[in-house]
């Protein structure tokens, strides 16, 4: 069997912070940032690490890529000893925190791709090939002779991404790549990432707030909870466990389908029901959901369920018996919504 790409045991890590106690005195004390975590993930795989703020996701992160020496454990990333070998290490990782750069400022953005290759010790060849797909792939051509401080955050992030990949890593590990990106912005950037990994077989590890980039990119997440592992599972796993509920929002032809559906106006009273116009199906009553919104006078309707009572499917179907249907969405619950049940169920 390969080796992970990332494997931890026992890792942990504390800070101790000091603090003025009176006009001389200073206590400390100790914060256990990160606490016995064990985990593995194998090569070609997408994990997305999650927690509330403070939870210990870049601390952990730093460890695994040899930022941060553990207090005690052990960490592999890339078969290698991330402290020790943290040189080796840079040649196989590529990283990007939203929140600081790799670019140099106030250089053109194509000088700091050339930099970067030259760090790593690129074949030039090989290099201006990277490049030129990186760069096509994520639409950078028209800002490789702008500073990187003229930059707006949009093209910076992309920037920081493909200088993250230019040397082709087998592990890219992300903090909050999408954050303070527009919704557009968002959607490009993750379906570049999808694209990038199907071609390259690229692993990835990912911290983020936002529960479309769990996912889009992920297909496992690790949720940690006061620097201990809480969860390792898939999303709809973790969903399952909290009892979140999911969101079906159909959207509806109008003209009653089955006998018996249609209603007049309004009846029934979902909380936030509009005024449903003559002839929309009533969608009260189906089991294991509830009708949470009305809107477009009946033509569209929320109905929520909890994932374990019932399915997205079953859902449909009972929707589909009762009128026709003209499209669906499924909506998730919120990211932050799902760790705060989850840390509230421990
Ligand atoms: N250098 C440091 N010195 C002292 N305490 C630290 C240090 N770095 C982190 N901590 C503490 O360790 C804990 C974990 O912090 P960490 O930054 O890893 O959390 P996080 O999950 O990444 O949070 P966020 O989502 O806000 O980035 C927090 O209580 C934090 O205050």
């Amino acid at each position: 069997m390969t080796e992970p790409i990332i494997d931890v045991a026992g890792l942990s890590r504390d800070f101790t912070v000091r603090a003025p106690a009176g006009r001389l005195r200073r206590t400390s004390r100790t914060v256990h940032a990160v606490r016995d975590l064990t985990f593995s993930v194998p090569e070609g795989a997408a994990v997305g690490y999650i927690g509330a703020n403070g939870a210990g996701k870049s601390t952990t992160i730093k460890m695994l890529t040899g930022i941060l020496v553990p207090t005690a454990g052990t960490a592999r990333t890339c078969g290698k000893e991330p402290h020790r070998q943290r040189r080796e290490l840079a040649r196989e990782i590529g990283v990007v925190f939203g929140q600081r750069t790799q670019l140099w400022w106030d250089l053109p953005l194509h000088e700091s791709f050339r930099a970067l290759a030259a760090i790593h010790r690129l074949p030039s060849d090989r290099a201006a090939q990277r490049q030129v797909e990186l760069v096509d792939r994520l639409d950078l051509g028209e800002f490789l002779d702008t500073p990187v401080r003229q930059l707006s955050l949009g093209q910076r992030i992309r920037g920081e991404i493909a200088a993250a990949l230019l040397h082709s890593p087998r592990l890219l590990v992300l903090d909050e790549p999408t954050i303070g990106l527009d919704v557009l912005s968002k959607e490009r950037l993750r379906g570049f990432l999808v694209d990038e990994r199907a071609a390259h077989g690229t692993s990835l590890l990912l911290t983020t707030h936002d529960m479309d980039d769990v996912q889009r990119l992920t297909e496992r997440i690790l949720v940690v909870d006061h620097g201990q592992m809480a969860f390792d599972g898939t999303l709809a796993g973790l969903v399952d466990r909290v009892g979140a509920q999911r969101v079906v929002v159909v959207d509806l032809l109008g003209g009653a389908h089955g006998a018996g559906a249609e209603v007049g106006g309004g009846a029934g009273g979902a909380g936030q029901a509009g005024a449903r116009a003559a002839g929309v199906p009533d969608l009260h009553g189906i089991p294991g959901t509830e009708l949470v919104a009305v809107e477009a006078a009946g033509l569209r309707q929320r109905l929520a369920f909890t994932p374990g009572l019932t399915t997205a499917a079953e859902v449909i179907a009972a929707v589909a018996a009762r009128a026709t249907v003209r499209d669906v969405a499924i909506e998730e619950p919120d990211i932050e919504d799902v760790v705060r049940r989850l840390y509230l169920s421990q």
